[in-house]
């Protein structure tokens, strides 16, 4: 059969709601959550053997941007889709995938590593995989109450399987962290296996149709082949044949990094266009007195807050594409044995997942904001993208944790520029800053990029002066990296800003020269604009660390403001282009048709609290007191 995917999954009926979800219950949410999470999955599995052909060529990234309609929350299936499969596809030996990977397979997974006592430091984690030579088994245990597994998506009720990390030992040697396959819940009563202690962990923020669950085993036997043995091997006899790097068991955290870049672009342009069309739509006082009432999206100071917000967006698209291209580079170097460039990748990784989750949620939220009291009803979905957005900047690898991981990478080229040996050239930069080669300031985005690169060179030399001054002052390495840590995450966040500023401003200017001349000047007025944003928002930076002058800086608020005014007459275009469809915004602000007021009458009808003229609280609770006082 061949489909359209996004007009054959808009006519399956029962993928979309009647009644908000926000009126259901807990537990009815995830009910309804996973109702149509098999009905996706249904799907995903006939595209992928063939069944049904698409003739959007876009798939499954279509099913995946759709599904923000369908669930309006999370899939509970998407550490199932996104993790589970991922995982087991690069882990697993030939043979491991050749019996899990089948299409009609009874596994519904999950991803098990954070525990209720370690998310960030993995090295801490306690749950135990004991290799037992005579019966040729692991046996995972939960040596304690810190150890239980807390968090993994789909857990609580839905996944009959899991991939654990835990502490491999063998004959009483630890060989530190590795992955298993483990069977939970039965195939056929879904009812938990013994020694299996398993459930949800409760409402939280956001996220509450991924039902987060708890783990614990107790002695709990698997097979030997259960471990993913693609990079790594423990033999029937117990002999543990090493990885060739020891971070490849790492390697579905630097996967799903890279991939949140685009997700989080995804989340952006959806606030974007709310926000936006709301903006064109809403108008509130006139600019002169003697004039009518504008759109709100006449006011600069609007523009300002919106159109970062449009072009964030582009940014994280272009810079997503980019690290998923090197991340395909990386892998298929290391099935060549070569893991040169793994320490580069997850640097950027790092830092690039880390800056655009907390710029995604950050500009999200300043998106509702900009949309008034009405951005605040959870009929506008801005509340909605704000609880995914942020729980972006916590999960896989925490904000400055993640950081610090960039900061180790700079601080040793750093320490390589200091002693004056050899640099790689995109840290060349690191020699002039210290021989003082510093360029003339041009007013420009190539001007920008290499003021970006002086504040990385600065900060990271400020860094690193501050950690040898603690190491000269008698302390121990790892705690003159803690009291430094404050200026190495600033080193870090400044090279992930130069990276996005130069990668974005080249990648535009490269596309330009494949559009239409009119598309070009708005996509590079777009890219300039980012850097005047942010050139604007570190001048106190570029101060300390460029040749900038306050001059300059006066000119490009100049430009800044020029460019917010070019923008403006293609705001609602820009937003129109990211082409997100009414039903997976689920926004009454944001409908292409602009019927504002009238969505917000429309859905207001829907609150149970309309359903009686008056509610039935008022002769229990109202009326016996506002009564009593009349008599
Ligand atoms: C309809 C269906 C469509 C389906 C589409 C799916 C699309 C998916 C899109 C995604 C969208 C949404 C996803 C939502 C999912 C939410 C689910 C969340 C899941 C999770 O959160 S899982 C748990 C994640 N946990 C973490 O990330 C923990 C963070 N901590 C760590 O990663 C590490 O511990 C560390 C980075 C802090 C390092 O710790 P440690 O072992 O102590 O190491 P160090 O001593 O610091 O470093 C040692 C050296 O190793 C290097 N290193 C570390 N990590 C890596 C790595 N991953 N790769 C390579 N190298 C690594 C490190 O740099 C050090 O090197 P050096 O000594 O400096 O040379
Ligand atoms: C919505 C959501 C979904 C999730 N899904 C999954 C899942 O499917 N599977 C799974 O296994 N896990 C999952 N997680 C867990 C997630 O990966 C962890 O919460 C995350 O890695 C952060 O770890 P933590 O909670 O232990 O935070 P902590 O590490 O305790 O962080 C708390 C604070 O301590 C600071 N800190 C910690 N260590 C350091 C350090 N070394 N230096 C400086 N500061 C430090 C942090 O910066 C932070 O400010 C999920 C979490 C959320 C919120």
């Amino acid at each position: 059969m061949m489909i359209h995917t996004n007009n054959y999954i808009l006519n399956i009926k029962e993928l979309w709601d009647d009644v908000p979800e926000e009126y259901l219950s807990h537990k009815e949410r995830y009910e309804n959550a996973i109702k149509k999470a098999f009905i996706v999955l249904k799907v995903l599995r006939q595209l992928h053997t063939g069944n049904i052909q698409i003739t959007d060529h876009r798939t499954p990234t279509n099913v995946y941007s759709i599904q923000d309609g369908i669930f309006r929350n999370v899939n509970p299936l998407l550490i199932h889709i996104g993790l589970f499969w991922s995982t087991i596809a690069a882990q697993a030996s030939t043979e491991q995938q050749a019996e899990w990977l089948q299409p009609d397979s009874s596994m519904i997974g999950t991803y098990v590593q954070t525990e209720l006592g370690h998310g960030s430091f993995i090295r801490g984690i306690e749950t135990t995989a004991t290799y037992d030579s005579t019966t040729d088994e692991f046996i995972l245990h939960t040596p304690r109450l810190s150890a239980y597994k807390w968090w993994p998506g789909g857990l609580g009720n839905t996944a009959n399987a899991c991939l654990v990390m835990a502490q491999l030992y063998i004959n009483g040697t630890c060989h530190g962290l590795h992955i298993f396959l483990a069977q939970i819940r039965d195939f056929d009563t879904h009812k938990p296996l013994p020694g299996i202690k398993v459930g949800e962990i409760g409402p939280k923020m956001g996220f509450n149709t991924a039902d987060n669950g708890f783990l614990g085993f107790d002695n709990h036997r698997i097979p030997r082949t259960n471990m993913l043995m693609k990079n790594v091997q423990v033999l029937r006899d117990g002999t543990y044949v090493k990885p060739k790097h020891d971070k490849l068991t790492y390697g579905s955290m630097l996967l799903t990094r890279v991939t949140l870049i685009s997700d989080l672009a995804y989340q952006l342009s959806k606030a974007a266009t709310i926000a936006v069309r709301y903006s064109a739509v809403r108008r509130q006082s006139p600019i002169k007195s003697n004039e009518p009432e504008r759109q709100i999206l006449d006011f600069v100071s609007q523009q300002h807050k919106l159109f970062i917000t449009i072009a964030s967006s582009h940014v994280y698209r272009v810079v997503g594409l980019w690290m998923w291209n090197s991340h395909k580079r990386v892998t298929a170097d290391i099935h060549e044995g070569n893991m040169g460039q793994l320490p580069e990748l997850h640097a950027l990784a790092c830092c690039l997942k880390a800056i655009s989750s907390r710029d995604a949620s950050a500009l999200v939220e300043q998106c509702r904001l900009a949309c008034g009291g009405h951005g605040y009803m959870m009929a506008s979905n801005l509340p909605q993208i704000y609880a995914y957005t942020t729980a972006a900047v916590t999960y896989e690898g925490e904000y400055t944790v993640l950081l610090l991981q960039t900061a180790r990478y700079l601080v040793k080229f750093w320490r390589l520029a200091a002693e004056h040996k050899p640099l790689p050239q995109n840290f060349a930069y690191f020699e002039d800053y210290i021989k003082k080669n510093f360029e003339q300031w041009r007013n420009s985005p190539e001007g920008i990029i290499e003021g970006f690169k002086a504040i990385v060179a600065g900060k990271t030399k400020a860094a690193y002066d501050t950690l040898q001054c603690n190491l000269r002052n008698g302390r121990e390495f790892e705690e003159a990296w803690n009291m430094a840590s404050v200026q190495l995450t600033n080193a870090s966040e400044a090279y992930a800003r130069s990276l996005l500023c130069e990668v974005f401003w080249k990648e535009t200017v490269q596309l330009s020269t494949k559009v239409s001349k009119s598309l070009a000047i708005v996509l590079e007025q777009l890219a300039e604009l980012y850097l005047m944003y942010w050139a604007l928002e570190k001048h106190g930076d570029l101060l300390l660390y460029s040749t900038i002058s306050r001059n300059d800086i006066e000119a490009l608020q100049s430009r800044y403001e020029e460019l917010l005014a070019l923008i403006r007459p293609n705001a609602v275009g820009l937003v129109d282009a990211f082409d997100i469809r009414d039903e997976v915004l689920c926004s009454t602000l944001g409908a292409y048709d602009g019927r504002v007021y009238e969505r917000m009458m429309e859905e207001a009808s829907k609150s149970p609290l309309n359903e009686d003229v008056v509610n039935e609280s008022f002769h229990k609770y109202i009326r016996p007191v506002t009564m009593k006082n009349k008599l």
